[in-house]
């Protein structure tokens, strides 16, 4: 039996698919330092989800390192909706920053350009657009789509995880003038580290959930010896927080973190979530779950949750 026996899973549906997430499911561990999340996406490995339960042991035994801020200034995320609901969004989300998911299916460059547009005519000239693949092009595909993308952003501040390998990431780099961020290559990479040797990005995106705490995840982000982005895993606001945790620790803050998800679940389990506030999320920790909120319903995902925390403790500890 699990040593968190009090463990509670939660279910929240998204307010719009994301990723191919339509239902976000956790859980949220009590310890003696408060409350943590584990919420490894489903059809995650055992192994994989280690790192993300080091990250809640982390939150709720020993907490995190002295913060040197006390906000953190966010970018809205827009899913790969039509252009109408891409203005709503960055427009009614006080961010001047916004991170736009584009390449969500095959020949989506037209949509991508007008979802692009859109978000500009919201923020207005002064406002910042970066772009997010999620890995699935091509070379020759991202270096075309990056230059139209770019266009039709008056700029793009950056491109986020254009393509799967570090080896495409370096040439896409080398082919066209806006920076490269790299999320995907920070976890899966054998050695994260590569990813700034190599000389195949420019910015770091750093997640501290799949990473394994706050602490490991300050010690990738000054290996990676670059500029950092922290970034959600669409956490509730119990594991969100230890995401602001890490923006808050981080020596220096140079771009807008992508922490302001909350917005795409249909809810949360506290009752003072941390939701940006003129493009800002403070850093503080939210009060406990609220009993009942979003529980799961179904004894068969909670039986399966409950295994699952089973044998990625027995990992863990082993
Ligand atoms: O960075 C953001 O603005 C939101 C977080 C986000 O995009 C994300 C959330 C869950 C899983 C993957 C990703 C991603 O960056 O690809
Ligand atoms: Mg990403």
């Amino acid at each position: 039996m699990s040593r968190f026996g009090q463990a509670r899973v939660y279910s929240i549906p998204m307010r719009t698919r994301f990723r191919g997430i339509t239902v976000r499911e956790g859980m949220l561990l009590e310890g003696p330092a408060g409350w943590g999340e584990f919420c490894p996406f489903t059809e995650y490995s055992d192994a994989e989800a280690a790192w993300w339960l080091a990250t809640a042991v982390e939150q709720c035994t020993v907490g995190w390192p002295s913060p040197v801020r006390d906000r953190i200034p966010v970018n809205c995320t827009v899913p790969a909706v039509d252009p109408a609901r891409a203005f709503e969004i960055a427009a009614g989300s006080g961010c001047r920053t916004a991170k736009i998911k584009v390449a969500d299916h095959v020949e989506s460059l037209a949509e991508d350009v007008a979802r692009v547009e859109a978000v500009r005519d919201a923020l207005g000239p002064a406002g910042k657009i970066r772009v997010d693949a999620n890995a699935v092009w091509d070379v020759d595909t991202a270096v075309t789509h990056i230059r139209a993308l770019d266009k039709a952003a008056g700029g793009l501040e950056y491109v986020e995880q254009p393509c799967a390998t570090i080896d495409e990431l370096a040439l896409v780099r080398r082919r066209v003038d806006v920076r490269i961020a790299a999320d995907e290559s920070i976890r899966r990479a054998g050695d994260p580290l590569r990813v700034a040797v190599a000389g195949a990005a420019d910015i770091a995106v750093i997640k501290c959930t799949p990473l394994g705490g706050v602490r490991r995840s300050l010690e990738v982000a000054e290996a990676a010896g670059l500029p950092c982005v922290v970034s959600s895993a669409l956490e509730t606001s119990i594991g969100l927080a230890a995401q602001v945790a890490l923006a808050a620790a981080l020596p220096s803050l140079d771009f807008a973190c992508g922490l302001g998800t909350l917005s795409l679940l249909a809810g949360d389990v506290v009752d003072d979530s941390l939701v940006p506030v003129d493009g800002y999320i403070d850093v503080r920790t939210p009060g406990p779950p609220v009993p009942g909120r979003f529980e799961e319903s179904s004894p068969e995902r909670v039986a399966w949750w409950r295994a699952r925390l089973d044998r990625v403790e027995a990992i863990m500890i082993a």
